[in-house]
């Protein structure tokens, strides 16, 4: 079986579920991947990293890789540590929904690793209407990050991709909603 149908497996059997939500964006729906039962497996995190690796690695040569907390932030992790194995090392970063209220007041987490007008990718659990992506966007940029556009384990198909592309970022997704369920 290949990595893909395999992490396919791993999100049926954890992550997807069928009940009546709220979200991020403040629509309602019948369903929600919880993305982060797939991240946090060993597994599923394992075959993430490979997975949004293969995605990035030869991406208008890609210097880092990150996200907003909180869903993005073992996949960043996972996609960095196998960089690393394939010795193409790629450095994460993590973007906080609001400063750090003490110590470094930092919005973004990884810094060191980063210079000025670095190449970064965004990476997602699920897409949605795109605005958790949009926001990680604008707050990388205006961390001083050149942001080439987003990867998303999982995109929903409702208007995020074209959210995104109107900002002027690609898009790439493991999974479409669609592919998750055929
Ligand atoms: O495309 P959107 O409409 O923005 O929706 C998708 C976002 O919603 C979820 O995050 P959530 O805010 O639930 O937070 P969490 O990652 O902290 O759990 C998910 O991780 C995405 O970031
Ligand atoms: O739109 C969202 O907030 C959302 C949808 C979903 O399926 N999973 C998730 O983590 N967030």
């Amino acid at each position: 079986m290949s990595d893909k149908a395999r992490l396919k497996q791993i999100i049926l059997e954890l992550s997807y579920e069928k009940r009546k939500v709220v979200l991020a964006s403040g629509r309602e729906s019948d369903f929600y991947f919880d993305g982060k039962q797939t991240t946090l497996h060993p597994e599923g995190g394992y075959l993430t990293g490979k997975l949004f690796f293969e995605a990035i690695k030869d991406v208008e040569q890609v210097e880092g890789v990150g996200g907003l907390t909180l869903g993005a932030d073992p996949i960043a992790t996972a996609t960095s540590v196998v960089s690393f194995l394939e010795k193409q090392p790629i450095p994460a970063f993590i973007i906080r929904k609001e400063p750090k209220g003490h110590g470094t007041g930092a919005w973004l987490e990884g810094r060191k690793n980063f210079k000025p007008g670095a190449r970064v990718v965004i990476v997602e659990d699920v897409v949605t209407s795109g605005g958790s992506s949009i926001k990680a966007i604008k707050r990388a940029e205006e961390e001083g990050l050149k942001v080439l556009g987003v990867v998303t384990l999982v995109d929903r198909e409702e208007g995020g991709r074209e959210n995104i592309e109107k900002e002027g970022y690609w898009l790439k997704s493991i999974f479409t909603k669609s592919e998750v369920l055929a």
